[in-house]
């Protein structure tokens, strides 16, 4: 099975002294060509900043990460840059679609950005295979919520990335939307032989993939193939006992406190992840 990316002892440590929080803890870890994988765990668990440092939008304290052959922390910030650009996808939960721009507008511009030409007949199966056609005119706020995640599908797979990454695509989506999402992904996958990464917290979701692997407390604890919702949400009940297997699950702190009990904070939290968010996809689409 060829590689298609990897991390090895591979760690992430947020803030200093009593404020410190070893989000990844020594990870070591593969993603298979023209695989679906999935990245499961609790809220905290080390998903999002695992699929981070797998895509180069950030930087480990230790360890390393390779996509294809190419050791990411070998690179200056220019070839860094070009190869998020040209070798990696990305679909948000939040969709960061331009607001000012055609869905058309949105599919082409990392290859506008880029200078490069396109490949009229790869745009036109995309955006038939996600019933976009007679959509393309429409800005971002005439389209429904599952319409704008289509659009960032289609702008992730336009330059036939090396890998597709997902951080909760269908976070935001009625189930029917999501399925649509998720479909689409499979069928990148089968009829493409994409490579996909996906994070959720949704045994459903996850049950599109391929394998997938669970985190916990910045450490993968287990990892399944072909599983089923229900195998998934056996699995996890097991492995999370504490969680609350119908959403997200309730935010518990490493300290073992939870949402309720710390609205404020929970607040002031939820306000700075959305602004890292949208800092995170500005490197991933605009650079
Ligand atoms: N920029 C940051 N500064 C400080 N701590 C952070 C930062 N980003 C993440 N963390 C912490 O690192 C840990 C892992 O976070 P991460 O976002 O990777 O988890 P997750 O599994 O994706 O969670 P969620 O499902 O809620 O998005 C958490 O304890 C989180 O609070």
């Amino acid at each position: 099975m060829t590689i298609a990316a990897r991390a090895e002892g591979l760690t992430k440590i947020y803030g200093s002294g009593s404020a410190v929080v070893t989000a990844l803890d020594d990870v070591d870890f593969e993603v298979h060509e023209g695989e679906f994988t999935a990245i499961m765990g609790p809220s905290g668990s080390g998903k999002s900043t695992l699929m981070h440092l797998l895509a180069a939008l950030d930087t480990p304290t230790a360890g390393e990460v390779w996509i294809g052959d190419t050791a990411v922390g070998t690179l200056a910030d220019t070839p860094l840059t070009e190869m998020r650009r040209d070798r990696i996808g990305f679909i948000f939960q939040a969709f960061n679609l331009v607001p000012t721009l055609t869905a058309r507008e949105n599919i082409t511009l990392p290859l506008s950005i880029a200078g490069r030409r396109v490949d009229r007949e790869w745009f036109s199966r995309i955006v038939d295979v996600l019933g976009l056609a007679d959509r393309l005119s429409h800005k971002p706020s005439q389209l429904s919520g599952g319409q704008q995640q289509r659009v960032a599908c289609a702008r992730a797979l336009m330059n036939r990335p090396h890998i597709v990454f997902g951080d909760e695509p269908t976070g935001n989506l009625d189930s029917t939307s999501a399925a649509e999402v998720l479909t689409f992904l499979r069928r990148s996958v089968d009829e493409f032989g994409q490579t996909v990464v996906m994070v959720t917290h949704d045994a459903h979701a996850a049950s599109y993939a391929d394998r997938t692997v669970f985190l916990s407390d910045g450490r993968i604890v287990h990892e399944m193939r072909g599983a089923t919702q229900d195998q998934l949400l056996g699995a996890m009940a097991q492995l999370y006992p504490r969680h609350d297997l119908d959403g997200a699950g309730p935010v518990v702190y490493r300290d073992g406190g939870t949402a309720p009990n710390r609205a404020p904070v929970v607040g002031d939290e939820i306000a700075e992840e959305s602004t890292a968010e949208r800092s995170i996809a500005r490197r991933a689409l605009l650079d």
